[in-house]
């Protein structure tokens, strides 16, 4: 049986995850905390006492209009620190390409579990980490145009990610869909409704996993 450490930022993420999960001495839940830095610090310290076989950031998440909808799952083959690096006259310069180190994050856990969930609301591919949610249509435009493939943007998974790898754990980033990415409408998010679908989504990772 394997041992899975399923990181959170927020409680109504960890109760969505727990009730998809069941009571299982092998899937353990905890609380990383709001944003990239929180998260890896967090991720990092509880991997100083528990050795998990796979760590999961999971969670809502915002959705790129046309990629993905609410209540989809994204599980994600790449988590990527979109927002780290430098700007510049001709456009953004990444960390990597700086040579200052990793933005992105890849796992080959999101191709292997795939087949248990439903094609129509499920996407494998790019979710983009960032430490200020987008809020504007032109700072959507920018993150849209800069990552042409990324199907949703969140606030934990990069970080979760780097913790993770530094302790040589497999990582997977899951994430339901709860609002569009762009203009602050806090009235527009469902997130009733991606919370029901992280309970129907962990239930489906389980069962996978197995
Ligand atoms: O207030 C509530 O009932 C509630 C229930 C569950 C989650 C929340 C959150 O505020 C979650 C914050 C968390 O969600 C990610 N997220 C969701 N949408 C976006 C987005 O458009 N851009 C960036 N991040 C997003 C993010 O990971 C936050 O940590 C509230």
């Amino acid at each position: 049986m394997k041992n899975i450490l399923i990181l959170t930022a927020v409680e109504k993420e960890r109760k969505a995850v727990q009730d998809g999960i069941g009571t299982d001495p092998s899937w353990q839940t905890a609380l990383c905390g709001f944003g990239p830095v929180e998260a890896a610090v967090r991720t990092a310290v509880l991997l100083g006492t528990n050795k998990p076989d796979i760590v999961i950031n999971a969670g809502v998440a915002g959705g790129f209009a046309g990629r993905s909808s609410i209540g989809d799952t994204v599980l994600g083959s790449e988590s990527i620190l979109a927002d780290l690096g430098a700007e510049s006259p001709d456009g953004f310069i990444n960390a990597e390409d700086l040579g200052f180190g990793k933005n992105t994050w890849h796992t080959n856990i999101a191709e292997s579990v795939l087949p248990a969930f439903p094609a129509e609301t499920t996407h494998v591919g790019q979710i983009l980490t960032v430490s200020t949610a987008t809020g504007t249509d032109s700072g959507e435009r920018n993150l849209r145009i800069r990552y042409p493939e990324a199907f949703a943007e969140a606030m934990e998974g990069a970080g979760v990610a780097s913790a993770a790898d530094a302790a040589g754990i497999p990582y997977l980033e899951l994430r339901t869909i709860s609002n569009k990415v762009g203009p602050r409408d806090l009235g527009g998010w469902e997130l009733s409704r991606a919370l029901t679908a992280l309970t129907d989504s962990l239930r489906l990772l389980k069962e996978a996993l197995k």
